[in-house]
């Protein structure tokens, strides 16, 4: 956590859900409104299908809905591609760029993502940027490298703590099961705050920086409670509303 940061427990649904998956979200949705102590701030990226009829399922929670990935453009002859106009149109507050699954599906480079970022602000969305090492990456010793060669390219240098959240996602973290100790993540996320000063000067230290990979249950309190961890992006476990809660009630007890 860093102090004057509000947390953000945001999950990716990825490409999982179908109009029954809907009342999964209502779930979470009520689970914010009801049962939790208002600590953090949640939000669910769903798949691009579902986003109209999601912003309508929680719209009385505090729970917001963002997208998974944006074009660069506003309009244009993209077959299949989705502008952040679009998704802002449809109701998302927010929107994830560069995940790993991205840069690896769809050869997503950092000039790329950096041009998404600009598009969500200009659709008023804000931006989850995500950035992470491989698992060769780190054995080699080149995971901070990595990581400021990442935000040195797609973080503009106007970021502002309304448009731009980072998420570190170690990329061999991500649906494995395996994490980083808590001495790495907080040295990542240490390291990630230093290269943000560099990049956007003092507002760096407004900007939430959230953990991604293999978030659940029986690991988010130790995850959660390490400085500069100011959320988590999670993926599997925020299908179910249960283990999603969960992980945000984490964050009680920490605060
Ligand atoms: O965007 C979410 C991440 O890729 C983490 O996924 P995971 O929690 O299933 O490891």
């Amino acid at each position: 956590m860093t102090p004057g940061i509000r947390p953000l427990v945001a999950g990716n649904w990825k490409m999982n859900g179908v109009s029954s998956s809907l009342d999964e979200l209502s779930r979470i949705g009520q689970g914010f409104m009801h049962g939790l102590d208002a600590q953090t701030d949640a939000l669910i990226c769903v798949p691009a299908t579902l986003l109209s009829r999601a912003c309508e399922r929680i719209k009385d929670t505090p729970v917001k809905v963002g997208g998974q990935d944006c074009h660069a453009s506003e309009t244009g002859a993209h077959t299949g591609d989705i502008s952040a106009e679009m998704l802002r149109d449809a109701g998302a507050k927010f929107v994830i760029v560069g995940h790993s699954e991205r840069r690896s599906d769809h050869g997503e480079t950092n000039a790329n993502v950096k041009a998404k970022t600009e598009a969500a602000w200009r659709a008023g969305l804000q931006a989850v940027l995500c950035i992470g090492e491989t698992h060769e990456q780190r054995v080699n010793g080149e995971a901070l490298r990595v990581l400021s060669e990442q935000l040195t390219g797609s973080v503009p240098s106007s970021s502002t703590a309304q448009g731009l959240i980072i998420a570190y996602e170690p990329v061999w973290a991500i649906g494995t099961g395996l994490t980083p100790t808590v001495r790495d993540v907080e040295q990542a996320h240490a390291h990630i705050r230093q290269e943000l000063t560099r990049l956007v000067g003092e507002e760096a230290a407004k900007i939430r920086i959230l953990y991604g990979g293999s978030v659940k249950p029986s690991n988010a309190r130790d995850l959660l409670g390490v400085a500069n961890v100011d959320g988590a992006l999670v993926g599997g476990a925020s299908l179910k509303a249960a283990d999603f809660l969960a992980v945000a009630e984490a964050y009680e007890g920490l605060s």
